[in-house]
């Protein structure tokens, strides 16, 4: 039989990489000539990737944006941020022990993220993750993204899984939309990036902390979803 999968979303939910994608964002508003960005004004703006960051970050202070300015605003994004990896940004607490239990237990793991792909493997390598993931797929990798489904069962695919045995984890509206169109179920965490909170958006499942995704909560969901 296929191994069972579980697909990571990366910012806010393997990595806590908030500090370093506002400061990034704030070196672009500055070149602006805009207001910097608060800390949680970043998780409003988080979650489509950096090209909608930026335009969320400009409608939110009611500025215009042309599509040159903003070609030019991302440019300086990715090379500040792409830069910096991996800055301040740390898998949040329990994250390694949840890859360790599942790994352990015939898991693959993989990573659908709304980075660009280069970003994602970057931070993934510089944080010496690489070798847990059978694949990561970002926001360039295919013609579509989060939260177009084929983004993820295209991921579960290079990664060697089957959606009939799969679980998503993430931390956004993004996530959730995008697993449920897939038929996947999702465990959502609630540490993330989101102005609302996660539970609006009817996840399978919601948790706080790495170490309650446990086995069983993960056997029960794969069990319910091919009933
Ligand atoms: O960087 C973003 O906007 C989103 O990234 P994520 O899909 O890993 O949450
Ligand atoms: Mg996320």
């Amino acid at each position: 039989m296929t191994k069972p999968i579980i697909v990571y979303d990366l910012d806010g939910t393997l990595v806590d990489t908030a500090p370093d994608l506002l400061d990034s964002l704030n070196h672009c508003l500055n070149q602006a000539g805009l207001e910097t960005a608060e800390p949680t004004e970043l998780r409003k703006f988080v979650g489509m990737g950096g090209r909608v960051m930026i335009e969320r970050a400009f409608a939110a202070q009611n500025k215009t944006l042309e599509q040159d300015q903003l070609d030019r605003l991302l440019a300086a994004f990715l090379d500040h941020y792409g830069g910096a990896i991996p800055g301040k940004s740390q898998p949040y607490a329990g994250v390694l022990s949840a890859l360790d239990r599942f790994e352990r237990a015939g898991y693959i793991a993989a990573v659908c993220t709304n980075k660009y792909e280069n970003l994602a493997t970057s931070l993934i390598g510089s944080l010496g993750l690489a070798p847990r993931f059978a694949a990561v797929c970002g926001q360039d990798t295919f013609s579509f993204r989060k939260p177009d489904p084929r983004h993820l069962t295209e991921t579960i695919a290079r990664a060697g899984g089957s959606p009939a045995r799969a679980v998503m984890i993430g931390d956004s509206r993004t996530d959730i939309d995008t697993a449920k169109a897939a038929g996947i179920p999702v465990v959502a965490v609630d540490f993330g990036y989101t102005d609302r909170h996660v539970r609006e958006f009817e996840p399978s499942v919601v948790i706080s902390h790495f170490d309650e995704l446990t086995l069983e909560v993960v056997e029960g969901l794969l069990q319910a979803a091919t009933i």
